[in-house]
């Protein structure tokens, strides 16, 4: 199936709430997504509308060119996993919602499901309710994973998960998409942890869609320049500053914008060291709210 998803002035409102204003956007599919925003920003909104869960209050939402709401064909090719993963309240046992979730995919790898459970050391004959937050993140984990839906969604996964955990999952996310390529679309705040392995990145802000670009071409878009805080000052003074961090007397700030040849040379005549854009300074730069709805550009 061809995984190539298009929004069109996609909205989504709850009575008096409008969750999704107007979002347009196209994937072409087969990549790992970053869907970005603070808390309320909209991703479980969006979310929602790719898997089918919700429908649209206007605008259309494709996969493959064919409306996902009410299509059953489309929806099996989807795999939305929420938080904690709805197993709390399934009442089944961790091997039987398994089980389940086998019979409902088609492309369900049942031999992969088992490595992951033992790589999360999940306990298969224990009611899934009574699974640790933790432990119930990762059984969704699991299903996401190895549901090998050609679009997959993971909305805030990572809840509840301890640090070895966590880069469990991001480690066995980047295994899977590069043996078994396919659209992987995850919703996430801790953007340091999991950004390298953004291939593509959309960023929400307040309902709107306020960014989406190629996640290289994002770092390259500016510069974090590190070193004696009096020196950066002067390095950057004139140019376009997204953010500063300051620790004693070294300072890392963060500017918008390509450094030509002699700016470098500047840099490096004045002790300075130039590292790519981290894109969560990007992100909060661009969800302050002085910077909220300025379009697709920093
Ligand atoms: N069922 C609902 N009824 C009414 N309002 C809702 C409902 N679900 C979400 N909202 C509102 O819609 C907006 C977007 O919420 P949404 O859950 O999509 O954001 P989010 O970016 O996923 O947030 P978070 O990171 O906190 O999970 C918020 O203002 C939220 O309060």
């Amino acid at each position: 199936m061809s995984t190539f998803i298009e929004a069109e002035r996609l909205s989504l409102r709850y009575d008096d709430v409008t969750a999704l204003d107007e979002v347009s956007f196209t994937l072409t599919g087969g990549k790992i997504y970053g869907l970005l925003g603070r808390n309320g920003s909209g991703k479980t909104s969006l979310l929602s509308l790719l898997a089918g869960y919700r429908k649209p209050s206007g605008g259309t939402v494709t996969v493959g060119g064919r409306p996902v709401f009410e299509n059953a064909e489309v929806t099996g090719q989807l795999c939305l996993v929420r938080g904690t993963g709805d197993a709390a309240v399934s009442g089944l046992k961790v091997k039987e919602l398994l089980e389940f979730a086998e019979h409902l995919r088609p492309s369900w790898d049942a031999g992969y499901a088992r490595e992951l459970v033992d790589l999360f050391e999940l306990p298969v004959d224990k009611n899934a309710g009574t699974l640790s937050h933790g432990k119930q993140s990762a059984l969704g984990i699991v299903v996401g994973l190895a549901s090998r839906t050609p679009v997959t969604m993971f909305d805030e996964s990572y809840l509840g998960l301890d640090a070895p955990s966590r880069y469990k999952f991001y480690d066995a996310l980047l295994a899977e998409a590069m043996a078994h390529p396919r659209t992987m679309i995850l919703s996430t705040h801790l953007i340091e942890e999991v950004s390298a392995l953004f291939e593509e990145v959309l960023i929400l802000d307040d309902g709107r869609l306020v960014l989406h670009d190629d996640a290289e071409a994002l770092r390259a878009s500016g510069s974090a320049v590190t070193g004696d805080a009096e020196q950066v000052d002067r390095f950057v003074d004139g140019m376009r500053v997204l953010g500063e961090k300051r620790l004693g007397r070294t300072k890392s700030a963060m500017v918008y914008g390509e450094l030509d040849a002699d700016r470098r040379a500047r840099a490096q005549a004045a002790g300075l060291d130039l590292g790519p854009l981290a894109l969560q300074d990007l992100f909060i730069h661009l969800t302050e709210p002085a910077n909220a709805h300025q379009g697709e550009t920093p």
